[in-house]
Protein backbone atom coordinates (compact mmCIF):
# COMPACT_ATOMS: atom_id res chain seq x y z
CA UNK A 1 0.00 0.00 0.00
CA UNK A 2 1.23 3.66 -1.15
CA UNK A 3 1.74 5.71 2.51
CA UNK A 4 -0.66 6.76 3.69
CA UNK A 5 0.44 10.88 3.94
CA UNK A 6 0.49 10.36 0.00
CA UNK A 7 -2.73 8.77 0.05
CA UNK A 8 -4.58 11.21 2.11
CA UNK A 9 -2.66 14.25 -0.06
CA UNK A 10 -4.44 12.61 -2.93
CA UNK A 11 -7.42 12.64 -1.32
CA UNK A 12 -8.04 15.68 -0.71
CA UNK A 13 -6.79 16.90 -3.86
CA UNK A 14 -9.82 14.66 -5.09
CA UNK A 15 -12.62 15.63 -2.94
CA UNK A 16 -11.28 18.71 -0.47
CA UNK A 17 -10.16 18.71 2.91
CA UNK A 18 -12.90 16.62 5.06
CA UNK A 19 -13.25 14.22 7.19
CA UNK A 20 -16.86 13.04 7.99
CA UNK A 21 -17.13 11.53 11.88
CA UNK A 22 -19.43 8.83 12.19
CA UNK A 23 -20.19 9.69 15.69
CA UNK A 24 -23.80 7.59 16.55
CA UNK A 25 -24.44 9.50 19.63
CA UNK A 26 -28.09 8.10 21.79
CA UNK A 27 -29.70 11.35 20.50
CA UNK A 28 -28.92 11.33 16.50
CA UNK A 29 -30.13 7.42 16.70
CA UNK A 30 -33.49 9.11 18.38
CA UNK A 31 -33.55 11.72 15.81
CA UNK A 32 -32.95 9.30 12.91
CA UNK A 33 -35.72 6.99 14.17
CA UNK A 34 -32.99 4.33 15.07
CA UNK A 35 -32.86 2.15 18.03
CA UNK A 36 -29.85 2.76 20.31
CA UNK A 37 -28.68 -0.52 20.08
CA UNK A 38 -25.81 -2.28 17.91
CA UNK A 39 -28.19 -2.48 14.94
CA UNK A 40 -29.33 1.06 15.29
CA UNK A 41 -25.47 2.07 14.96
CA UNK A 42 -24.82 -0.62 12.09
CA UNK A 43 -27.53 1.23 10.07
CA UNK A 44 -26.34 4.78 11.09
CA UNK A 45 -22.54 4.18 10.56
CA UNK A 46 -23.48 2.16 7.22
CA UNK A 47 -26.32 4.91 6.06
CA UNK A 48 -23.25 7.22 6.32
CA UNK A 49 -21.17 5.22 4.45
CA UNK A 50 -23.91 4.94 1.73
CA UNK A 51 -24.16 8.83 1.57
CA UNK A 52 -20.82 9.78 1.74
CA UNK A 53 -18.45 7.02 0.44
CA UNK A 54 -16.36 7.83 -2.51
CA UNK A 55 -17.30 11.33 -1.92
CA UNK A 56 -15.12 12.53 0.71
CA UNK A 57 -11.52 12.52 1.50
CA UNK A 58 -12.19 9.97 4.97
CA UNK A 59 -14.10 9.45 7.31
CA UNK A 60 -13.81 8.94 11.21
CA UNK A 61 -15.30 6.26 13.10
CA UNK A 62 -15.78 7.16 16.37
CA UNK A 63 -15.14 3.82 18.45
CA UNK A 64 -16.37 4.80 21.89
CA UNK A 65 -19.81 5.13 20.08
CA UNK A 66 -19.40 1.63 18.73
CA UNK A 67 -18.07 -0.24 21.76
CA UNK A 68 -20.84 0.82 23.72
CA UNK A 69 -22.82 -1.67 22.39
CA UNK A 70 -19.87 -4.38 23.29
CA UNK A 71 -19.32 -7.42 20.70
CA UNK A 72 -21.98 -6.10 18.17
CA UNK A 73 -21.19 -2.73 17.93
CA UNK A 74 -17.06 -3.32 17.43
CA UNK A 75 -18.83 -5.71 15.01
CA UNK A 76 -20.55 -2.72 12.92
CA UNK A 77 -17.09 -1.00 13.28
CA UNK A 78 -15.27 -3.71 11.08
CA UNK A 79 -18.35 -3.25 8.74
CA UNK A 80 -17.31 0.89 8.29
CA UNK A 81 -14.28 -0.34 7.80
CA UNK A 82 -14.44 -2.72 5.29
CA UNK A 83 -17.09 0.05 3.54
CA UNK A 84 -14.12 2.46 3.76
CA UNK A 85 -11.88 -0.03 1.85
CA UNK A 86 -14.76 -0.51 -0.68
CA UNK A 87 -15.79 2.73 -1.69
CA UNK A 88 -12.12 3.83 -1.68
CA UNK A 89 -12.96 6.31 1.30
CA UNK A 90 -9.95 6.67 3.73
CA UNK A 91 -11.31 5.56 7.11
CA UNK A 92 -9.73 7.22 10.42
CA UNK A 93 -10.48 4.95 13.59
CA UNK A 94 -10.87 7.63 16.10
CA UNK A 95 -9.64 5.00 19.28
CA UNK A 96 -7.37 7.41 20.97
CA UNK A 97 -5.10 4.41 22.22
CA UNK A 98 -2.14 5.15 24.53
CA UNK A 99 -0.40 2.57 26.65
CA UNK A 100 3.03 1.53 27.88
CA UNK A 101 5.11 0.09 24.65
CA UNK A 102 4.02 -3.78 24.83
CA UNK A 103 0.47 -3.12 25.39
CA UNK A 104 0.33 -0.23 22.65
CA UNK A 105 2.01 -2.98 20.49
CA UNK A 106 -1.07 -5.03 20.75
CA UNK A 107 -3.48 -2.13 19.93
CA UNK A 108 -0.89 -1.82 17.07
CA UNK A 109 -1.61 -5.40 15.84
CA UNK A 110 -5.62 -4.86 16.42
CA UNK A 111 -5.47 -1.47 14.43
CA UNK A 112 -2.43 -1.37 12.09
CA UNK A 113 -1.73 -4.96 11.14
CA UNK A 114 -3.21 -5.75 7.81
CA UNK A 115 -6.08 -8.41 7.83
CA UNK A 116 -7.00 -6.95 11.14
CA UNK A 117 -10.82 -6.49 11.04
CA UNK A 118 -10.22 -2.97 13.05
CA UNK A 119 -7.23 -1.95 10.55
CA UNK A 120 -8.24 0.86 8.93
CA UNK A 121 -6.61 3.81 7.52
CA UNK A 122 -5.33 5.84 10.25
CA UNK A 123 -5.61 5.37 13.88
CA UNK A 124 -5.72 8.39 16.40
CA UNK A 125 -2.99 8.10 19.55
CA UNK A 126 -2.23 9.42 22.88
CA UNK A 127 1.15 10.53 23.66
CA UNK A 128 0.82 11.02 27.32
CA UNK A 129 2.51 8.04 28.34
CA UNK A 130 5.28 9.44 26.37
CA UNK A 131 5.80 9.58 22.30
CA UNK A 132 8.55 6.92 22.55
CA UNK A 133 5.71 4.99 23.98
CA UNK A 134 3.48 5.13 20.55
CA UNK A 135 6.82 3.25 18.70
CA UNK A 136 4.96 0.11 18.30
CA UNK A 137 2.44 1.80 16.05
CA UNK A 138 4.24 4.45 14.75
CA UNK A 139 6.80 1.63 13.22
CA UNK A 140 3.34 -0.84 12.37
CA UNK A 141 1.84 2.17 10.52
CA UNK A 142 4.62 2.98 8.08
CA UNK A 143 5.57 -0.52 7.78
CA UNK A 144 1.84 -0.95 6.41
CA UNK A 145 0.63 2.30 4.71
CA UNK A 146 -1.17 3.53 7.32
CA UNK A 147 -1.10 6.56 9.38
CA UNK A 148 -1.34 8.01 12.66
CA UNK A 149 -2.94 11.04 13.75
CA UNK A 150 -1.25 11.71 17.71
CA UNK A 151 -3.29 14.27 20.16
CA UNK A 152 -1.36 17.77 20.49
CA UNK A 153 -3.58 20.00 20.65
CA UNK A 154 -7.09 19.17 21.11
CA UNK A 155 -10.32 20.97 20.88
CA UNK A 156 -11.86 20.47 24.74
CA UNK A 157 -11.33 23.27 26.99
CA UNK A 158 -9.38 20.92 29.64
CA UNK A 159 -7.04 19.90 27.13
CA UNK A 160 -4.07 23.24 27.63
CA UNK A 161 -3.33 22.26 31.61
CA UNK A 162 -2.07 18.99 29.98
CA UNK A 163 -0.60 20.45 26.62
CA UNK A 164 -0.02 24.15 27.16
CA UNK A 165 2.53 22.80 30.69
CA UNK A 166 6.18 23.49 30.09
CA UNK A 167 8.90 21.25 30.76
CA UNK A 168 12.01 21.96 32.01
CA UNK A 169 13.54 23.20 29.51
CA UNK A 170 10.55 25.70 28.85
CA UNK A 171 9.16 23.64 25.75
CA UNK A 172 5.61 23.27 25.61
CA UNK A 173 4.23 19.60 26.06
CA UNK A 174 2.43 20.00 22.43
CA UNK A 175 5.77 21.74 21.03
CA UNK A 176 7.38 18.40 22.55
CA UNK A 177 4.50 16.11 20.48
CA UNK A 178 4.69 18.48 17.36
CA UNK A 179 8.54 18.01 17.27
CA UNK A 180 8.54 14.15 17.76
CA UNK A 181 6.21 13.68 14.63
CA UNK A 182 8.25 15.71 13.01
CA UNK A 183 11.03 13.74 13.25
CA UNK A 184 8.99 10.80 12.24
CA UNK A 185 8.28 12.24 8.85
CA UNK A 186 11.85 13.79 8.38
CA UNK A 187 12.53 10.19 8.28
CA UNK A 188 10.05 8.96 6.45
CA UNK A 189 9.97 11.64 3.64
CA UNK A 190 13.79 11.85 3.93
CA UNK A 191 15.19 10.81 -0.16
CA UNK A 192 15.52 7.19 0.22
CA UNK A 193 13.24 6.68 2.81
CA UNK A 194 9.46 5.09 2.32
CA UNK A 195 7.77 8.35 1.31
CA UNK A 196 10.41 10.35 -0.38
CA UNK A 197 8.83 12.55 -2.74
CA UNK A 198 5.33 12.52 -1.25
CA UNK A 199 3.55 15.60 -0.10
CA UNK A 200 2.94 14.70 3.72
CA UNK A 201 4.49 12.10 6.27
CA UNK A 202 2.39 9.86 7.74
CA UNK A 203 2.27 10.83 11.43
CA UNK A 204 -0.28 13.11 11.65
CA UNK A 205 -1.20 15.57 14.67
CA UNK A 206 -4.60 16.52 16.30
CA UNK A 207 -5.07 20.26 16.01
CA UNK A 208 -8.56 20.99 17.34
CA UNK A 209 -9.77 24.19 15.27
CA UNK A 210 -11.02 25.49 18.18
CA UNK A 211 -7.51 26.71 19.55
CA UNK A 212 -7.75 30.09 18.74
CA UNK A 213 -3.55 31.32 18.76
CA UNK A 214 -2.54 29.06 21.03
CA UNK A 215 0.10 27.18 18.56
CA UNK A 216 1.65 30.66 18.07
CA UNK A 217 1.71 31.17 21.27
CA UNK A 218 3.22 27.74 22.46
CA UNK A 219 5.80 28.34 19.41
CA UNK A 220 4.80 25.33 17.98
CA UNK A 221 5.97 25.12 14.23
CA UNK A 222 2.75 23.18 12.78
CA UNK A 223 4.13 23.81 9.26
CA UNK A 224 7.16 21.92 9.75
CA UNK A 225 5.51 18.66 11.36
CA UNK A 226 5.49 18.29 7.83
CA UNK A 227 2.34 15.67 8.26
CA UNK A 228 -1.59 15.59 8.14
CA UNK A 229 -3.15 17.96 10.66
CA UNK A 230 -6.77 16.64 11.65
CA UNK A 231 -8.65 19.38 12.63
CA UNK A 232 -11.94 18.72 15.02
CA UNK A 233 -14.11 21.00 16.29
CA UNK A 234 -15.84 22.41 13.31
CA UNK A 235 -18.96 22.64 13.36
CA UNK A 236 -21.10 21.44 16.58
CA UNK A 237 -17.82 22.68 18.70
CA UNK A 238 -18.54 26.45 17.18
CA UNK A 239 -15.35 26.63 14.70
CA UNK A 240 -15.81 27.48 10.99
CA UNK A 241 -14.11 28.26 8.02
CA UNK A 242 -12.76 31.70 9.62
CA UNK A 243 -11.37 29.83 12.77
CA UNK A 244 -9.53 27.37 9.92
CA UNK A 245 -8.17 29.78 8.28
CA UNK A 246 -6.61 31.55 11.41
CA UNK A 247 -5.43 28.94 13.23
CA UNK A 248 -3.56 27.03 10.59
CA UNK A 249 -1.82 29.83 8.58
CA UNK A 250 0.71 28.97 6.76
CA UNK A 251 0.47 24.99 7.62
CA UNK A 252 -3.32 25.27 5.82
CA UNK A 253 -2.78 22.95 3.18
CA UNK A 254 -2.29 20.16 5.66
CA UNK A 255 -5.62 20.41 7.11
CA UNK A 256 -7.73 17.56 7.27
CA UNK A 257 -11.01 19.46 8.73
CA UNK A 258 -13.31 17.14 10.91
CA UNK A 259 -16.81 17.81 11.55
CA UNK A 260 -19.56 15.13 12.98
CA UNK A 261 -22.68 16.31 14.35
CA UNK A 262 -22.52 19.17 11.79
CA UNK A 263 -22.59 16.94 8.72
CA UNK A 264 -24.91 14.22 10.59
CA UNK A 265 -27.56 16.32 11.49
CA UNK A 266 -28.80 16.19 8.25
CA UNK A 267 -29.59 12.68 8.24
CA UNK A 268 -31.09 10.22 8.01
CA UNK A 269 -31.90 11.20 4.08
CA UNK A 270 -28.70 9.84 1.92
CA UNK A 271 -29.22 12.98 -0.36
CA UNK A 272 -29.33 15.38 2.54
CA UNK A 273 -25.93 14.03 4.33
CA UNK A 274 -24.26 14.30 1.00
CA UNK A 275 -24.99 17.38 0.05
CA UNK A 276 -23.82 18.57 4.00
CA UNK A 277 -21.01 16.75 3.44
CA UNK A 278 -19.99 19.01 -0.12
CA UNK A 279 -21.18 22.05 1.68
CA UNK A 280 -18.10 21.26 4.35
CA UNK A 281 -16.17 20.12 1.93
CA UNK A 282 -16.31 22.98 0.15
CA UNK A 283 -16.14 25.46 2.94
CA UNK A 284 -13.24 23.77 4.50
CA UNK A 285 -11.73 24.34 0.81
CA UNK A 286 -12.40 27.83 0.46
CA UNK A 287 -10.84 28.54 3.93
CA UNK A 288 -7.53 26.64 3.44
CA UNK A 289 -7.19 27.29 0.05
O1 LIG B 1 -9.42 17.22 20.05
C1 LIG B 1 -10.30 16.44 19.71
C2 LIG B 1 -10.05 15.14 19.33
C3 LIG B 1 -11.09 14.37 18.89
N1 LIG B 1 -12.34 14.84 18.83
C4 LIG B 1 -13.39 13.92 18.33
O2 LIG B 1 -13.93 14.48 17.12
C5 LIG B 1 -15.35 14.32 17.12
C6 LIG B 1 -16.01 15.68 17.16
O3 LIG B 1 -17.39 15.57 16.96
P1 LIG B 1 -18.31 16.84 16.60
O4 LIG B 1 -19.68 16.29 16.62
O5 LIG B 1 -17.89 17.34 15.23
O6 LIG B 1 -18.07 17.85 17.67
C7 LIG B 1 -15.69 13.44 18.31
O7 LIG B 1 -15.63 12.07 17.89
C8 LIG B 1 -14.55 13.69 19.27
O8 LIG B 1 -14.28 12.61 20.13
C9 LIG B 1 -12.60 16.12 19.19
O9 LIG B 1 -13.75 16.61 19.15
N2 LIG B 1 -11.57 16.89 19.64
Amino acid sequence: MRPFGARLAAAMAEHGPLCVGIDPHASLLDAWGLPDSAEGVRRFALTVMEAVGGRVAAVKPQAAFFERHGSAGVAALEEVVAAGRETGTLVVVDAKRGDIGSTMGAYADAFLRDGSPLAGDALTVSPYLGFGSLAPAVDLALATGRGLFVLALTSNPEGPAVQHARDADGVAVADRVARSAAEANAAELAPGGPAAGAPLGSIGLVVGATIGDAAARLGVDLAAVRGPLLAPGVGAQGAGPAELAAVFGDARSAVLASSSRGVLAAGPDARALRDAARAAADAAGAALR
